[in-house]
């Protein structure tokens, strides 16, 4: 037998490079869906009258069949049992079906009213649970690629440059939030909110055809192998749960994934809207800030990776990251501090931190666990890492609604005095619309109205009664009616749709500044529970390092054996 026919594909650097972007480009797709709809927060609430407390529960569910049915859990038996082909492609089909449920609900047209009661939950409107739904379903499977993409990377890479690839992995997967964060809300503007998720179905579609691209390589993998002693795989067995779960090295590495991560991922939810919020940036461009944080780790990630491999020094690595975790979040916390400069760079900060930990954190638990039991090992990870991910951002809707208590009502009365305009000023012009046509024209009028005084005015604002605000929506009524009783009609239907439109967008801008309504969030608590997050997070990467240092894990020894 010669040399080449014993050698396993993995040897071939072309082939696992190949795997890698392979395999790579499903998370891609995932990672953009995943952020599609965050920058679309306040035209959600404008146009369809999402409260921060639904946006929370929205993005909340992407975690909850993970979470509660354990499905990450089952994940990982199947991928043990079944492998990393069928898993993998199943799993990217998963997300393709979550994605279309939400794309369902999203355009659909539920009654205003319409709410369901759920245990646990509440009251929640039934267009949020059917995208809740969707994103659920989403959610396990990303998760479950989530895994499978690392064990297949650990299956090409061990004993190679193993962080590399793992940050490289990454970094293509988070282009996708890059781009999403960068892309959504401007898509979202010039098309329709819901355009953000009809891209995403054709970057997955691209994701399941390089899956399956991978598993013809993966086939080859296993030919090559076929005479070559491996590691064989053991199946799955309930007790390598126990085993993993007795490891205390296991159990810092879990917390500090959860930790940070949920300063990390939740953040990215809203960060958009924080931005347009408190840093007064235009909701066009307020994207761009955020999406320097995954677009940094593109490049930092796969770079501090390489260093790990070859330095080691994991443990430190990771110190370093929440160090730098609560820097950014504590400086966000800062109410004086509004430029939004400073707020850039500090989401590139946070951007090295997030490169930072990850980089040293996935690669450090071959070091824990044994190779046959990592597609375990993870899922466990994973699924801590969930209920973080489920809980933090629901914290953060219901903490953002009940600081704000004023601001999602007064948004739901610029919406129906605008709707009431509308009816009144076509009424007066004798023009007839159709109802999605109405629909469309009081969702884009409330957002630019929203938009424009978040922007642009300065006032403090004042919380009013009740009472009070039912005057304030009767002066737009007036101020509206007024100014349009000296308008013109035009020959052309929509010329004089525009001319409507710009009349209730100005007299509504106007009474709201003059009242000084409150619609700005405060977004003051919620970055405080990202900061409290990152110093939990030091104190575990910190316990960590004394346990490696106990236990010899070798978390600080280089991953490319010489
Ligand atoms: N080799 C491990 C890669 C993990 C990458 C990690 N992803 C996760 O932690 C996922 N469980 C959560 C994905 C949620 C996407 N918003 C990462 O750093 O992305």
């Amino acid at each position: 037998m010669t040399e080449t026919i014993k050698r396993s594909l993995r040897e071939s650097p072309k082939a696992r490079w190949t795997a890698m972007v392979l395999v790579s480009l499903s998370a891609f797709g995932a990672y953009y869906f995943n952020y599609a709809l965050s920058p679309v927060k306040p035209m959600l609430e404008s146009a369809l009258g999402w409260t921060s407390s639904d946006f929370g529960t929205y993005t909340s569910s992407y975690a909850w069949f993970n979470v509660y049915f354990f499905m990450l859990i089952f994940s990982g038996i199947i991928l043990d049992k079944l492998g990393i082909r069928l898993t993998g492609l199943s799993s990217a089909l998963l997300m393709l079906i979550g994605t279309g449920i939400n794309y369902w609900a999203v355009v659909t047209d539920f009654p205003d009213a319409a709410q369901v009661a759920l245990p646990l939950i509440g009251e929640i409107k039934t267009q949020v649970l059917y995208s809740s739904l969707g994103f659920a379903l989403f959610g396990v499977g990303t998760e479950a690629s989530g895994i499978t993409l690392t064990k297949a990377i650990v299956r090409w890479f061990k004993g190679k440059e193993l962080a590399l690839a793992m940050g490289l992995q990454m970094s293509i997967a988070r282009m996708g939030t890059a781009l999403a964060l960068a892309v959504a809300l401007p898509l979202a503007i010039n098309f329709h909110y819901s355009s953000p998720i009809l891209w995403a179905f054709v970057l997955m579609f691209i994701g399941v055809i390089a899956f399956v691209m991978y598993i013809f390589l993966d086939l080859k993998l296993e030919k090559s192998e076929k005479e070559i002693e491996v590691d064989e795989e053991e199946p799955f067995r309930l007790r390598d749960i126990l085993s993993i779960i007795k490891n205390r090295g296991f159990w810092y590495i879990a917390i500090l994934c959860v930790l940070f991560y949920s300063a990390v991922f939740p953040f990215l939810y809203y960060a958009t809207d924080f931005m347009i919020n408190k840093y007064r940036v235009a909701p066009g461009v307020a994207g761009i800030i955020p999406s320097l944080l995954p677009f940094g780790t593109i490049f930092l990630t796969p770079l501090f990776g390489g260093i790990y491999d070859k330095k080691g020094k994991g443990a430190t690595i990771m110190i370093i990251g929440a160090l730098l975790l609560i820097l950014v979040h504590g400086v966000l916390a800062i109410p004086f501090l509004d430029n939004w400069i400073l707020a850039s760079a500090m989401v590139v900060v946070l951007g090295i931190a997030f490169s930072l930990v990850p980089s040293a954190m996935w690669p450090a638990v071959p070091k824990i666990i044994p190779e046959k039991r990592l597609g375990t090992a993870y899922a466990v990870i994973f699924w801590i890492q969930n209920i973080g991910l489920m809980l933090v951002p629901l914290l953060l809707g219901i903490v953002l609604d009940a600081t704000n208590p004023s601001v999602a009502t007064n948004k739901a009365l610029i919406r129906s005095s605008v709707e009431q305009s509308y009816s009144t000023l076509l009424a007066q012009n004798n023009i007839t619309v159709d109802a999605d046509e109405m629909k469309r024209a009081v969702e884009t009028t409330t957002t630019t109205v929203v938009d424009s005084v978040v922007k642009t005015s300065f006032y403090k604002e004042i919380e009013h009664s009740a009472a009070e605000k039912e005057d304030v929506k009767n002066e737009i009524l007036k101020q509206v009616a007024t100014a349009g009783g000296a308008f013109e009609t035009d020959e052309d239907k929509s010329t004089s749709i525009n001319k409507i439109q710009q009349i209730i967008t100005e007299q509504t801008y106007q009474v709201i500044e003059k009242n000084k309504l409150n619609i700005r969030y405060n977004y003051q608590a919620d970055i405080l529970i990202f900061a409290m997050l990152g110093v939990l997070s030091l104190i575990f990467a910190f316990l960590l390092k004394r346990e490696d240092r106990k236990k010899g894990y070798g978390l600080e020894l280089p991953n490319i054996k010489e």
